[in-house]
């Protein structure tokens, strides 16, 4: 008999563990709780758990491995409420926020006279979509999976844990909570900030110039894409790392003052070197890794411009069975060709739609 997982929030990442953990462990038992009872119930429908839990805390005795999946200000009330709750000898408390320092703290002072074992666990992949409907087992794939375990917890437990949701497919690392919460500031949490501040101020723009809102269709709407995330998730991740972000801040405005002075001044070969610079680092990034903000596997088409060749390209990928995450006309213009983006989840979707589309038509595919 298989060990037995209870989830805590059956949202994107609690029912993406789950699938992950039933890729590789079909034999483990998997009990989940929702504070929303319909998320439940279509979870343990759609085969991404066993079983759904009537309350969140019972008794928990015969369960081996406990995650929270909520969001992190709910992580920390479910800690402090396992307190009191039955526990097997040993068992394994993890969670997958997006934050540490708070939970890791809050873990030490309320569970440290019980025998278990808490793993602070942070899977660095997601997406702006929420729910038990967008979860997939593949989420994880190639992402980094930050572990932040204090000294007392023994490496065979981190060993177990890895074991688990091996399935995820993703890199397991270390780190201490502290430079998890910094680093994830300046490459997840910040850019949150920023996106939601670029929105603001078109918005804020629109009042004068009402065009706004249709040019901001194509790189706008790329760059400030994770400004659409769970408002509720993210106000969270922002209080828990209020001491990172404060410092961002303060560099942000720093940073941004120098660049409107090089503005101001019209210091071409400064602005240059600021671009040139970003440009080099940026190029530099890995990208077959994924990171906190997931690249999507983009592939461009250029197609004729005519009613009905959306439909047609979907109409191609259908045939194959191959699913697509997002499709968008970057630029068309009357008589010439339009360019078509077409987003998968992984890159092995990309690859057999590139073979799936010459196969079917003569259109030419590229990869920016
Ligand atoms: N969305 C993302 O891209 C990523 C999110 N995370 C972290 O994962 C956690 C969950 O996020 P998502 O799955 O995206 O959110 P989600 O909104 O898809 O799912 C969260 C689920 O938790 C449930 N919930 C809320 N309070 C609860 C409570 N007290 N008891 C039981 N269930 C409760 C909600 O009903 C919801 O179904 C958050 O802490 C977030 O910081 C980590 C990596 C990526
Ligand atoms: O696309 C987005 O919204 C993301 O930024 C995904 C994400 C959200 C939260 C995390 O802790 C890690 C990754």
């Amino acid at each position: 008999m298989g060990k037995t997982v209870y989830i805590i929030g059956l949202g994107l990442i609690g029912g993406s563990i789950a699938l992950a953990i039933k890729r590789d462990h079909p034999d483990v038992h998997i009990i989940g709780y929702d504070i929303n009872k319909n998320q439940c119930s279509l979870a343990e429908k759609i085969g991404v758990i066993d079983e759904c839990s009537e309350t969140k805390l019972p008794d928990l005795e015969h369960v081996d491995v406990i995650f929270i999946s909520t969001p992190v200000e709910e992580t920390l009330k479910i800690i402090r409420e396992l307190k009191d709750v039955k526990l097997k000898k040993g068992v394994i408390i993890t969670d997958v926020g997006s934050t540490k320092e708070k939970i890791i703290q809050c873990a030490e002072q309320e569970l440290s006279d019980r025998e278990i074992v808490f793993i602070g666990g942070h899977p660095m992949a997601g997406s702006h979509k929420s729910g038990v409907v967008a979860a997939r087992p593949h989420l994880f794939e190639n992402a980094f999976y930050i572990f932040t375990p204090t000294e007392k917890v023994p490496a065979e437990k981190i060993e177990e844990l890895i074991d688990l949701i091996k399935g995820t497919k993703a890199n397991f690392i270390e780190l201490s909570p502290v430079e998890h919460d910094q680093i994830t500031g300046v490459i997840s949490h910040f850019p949150h900030i920023v996106a939601a501040g670029l929105v603001f101020q078109a918005e804020k723009y629109e009042e004068k110039f009402p065009l706004v809102k249709r040019l901001a269709a194509g790189g706008f709407r790329d760059i400030t894409r994770i400004a659409s995330s769970n408002p509720a998730m993210w106000r969270d991740i922002l209080i828990h790392n209020r001491n990172s972000l404060l410092q961002l801040f303060d560099d942000w405005i720093e940073e941004m003052n120098r660049l409107k002075e090089f503005v101001a001044k019209e210091q071409g070969d400064e602005l240059f070197s600021y671009f040139n610079n970003a440009k080099q680092y940026r190029d530099e990034l890995p990208e077959k890794q994924k990171g906190a903000i997931p690249s999507f596997y983009d592939l461009y088409i250029d197609v004729p411009d005519y009613p009905g060749i959306i439909s047609e390209v979907t109409g191609y990928l259908a045939k194959e069975e191959i699913s697509l995450t997002n499709i968008r006309i970057i630029e068309t213009r009357e008589e010439i060709y339009g360019v078509l983006r077409l987003s998968f989840q992984t890159e092995r979707d990309r690859e057999n739609a590139i073979k799936c589309i010459s196969k079917y038509s003569d259109y030419e595919t590229f990869i920016v």
